[in-house]
């Protein structure tokens, strides 16, 4: 039998800042559509013969524009992030955390994840930015994620 309390503003802080986290993920989906579409760049032939149906001026079949690249890859870091979290949060929100401290590494997590984007993928502001920005959010998963076993799974 396991005995499992959480903390209710914990548990909700956790959902939401997951649903903020995927949501974003979501969008950059979104986001390589649109800069597809600003550049008219795309890397499958069938997409370039509806880009012509749809007569969009010029189309090019392409696999490393720079602009599109960018947000693939602010995409893909996410995707190497974002379901790391939703595990380290969640083990951490089982660990009965002080829940102003747990609160507080959700909200710079998320903003960490955003802020890398934006300085990836929306405004290119030169290093060390974005790495800060991976960094501390990494950090945060690893911390919660040790806290959250170690706590969990004590004697
Ligand atoms: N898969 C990442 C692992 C390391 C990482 O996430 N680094 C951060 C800070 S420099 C990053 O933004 N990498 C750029 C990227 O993943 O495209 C990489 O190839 O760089």
């Amino acid at each position: 039998m396991i005995d499992i309390t959480i903390d209710k503003n914990v548990f909700h802080g956790f959902l939401f800042y997951t649903g903020v986290l995927v949501l974003k993920t979501m969008l950059m989906s979104l986001l390589t559509t649109r800069m597809r579409f600003m550049k008219r760049v795309w890397s499958s032939p069938e997409d370039i013969d509806a880009a012509i149906k749809l007569k969009i001026p010029s189309p090019s079949l392409k696999y490393d524009d720079e602009h599109v690249e960018r947000v693939r890859r602010a995409h893909l870091n996410d995707l190497e992030n974002i379901p790391m979290f939703i595990f380290s949060g969640f083990v951490y929100a089982l660990s009965q955390p002080n829940p102003s401290v747990a609160l507080t590494l959700f909200r710079i997590y998320a903003l960490a994840r955003i802020l890398h984007t934006v300085v990836y993928a929306i405004y290119v502001v030169p290093q060390p930015a974005r790495a800060i920005f991976h960094v501390i959010s990494y950090f945060i998963a690893i911390y919660m994620t040790i806290v959250g076993l170690i706590m969990f799974f004590r004697p």
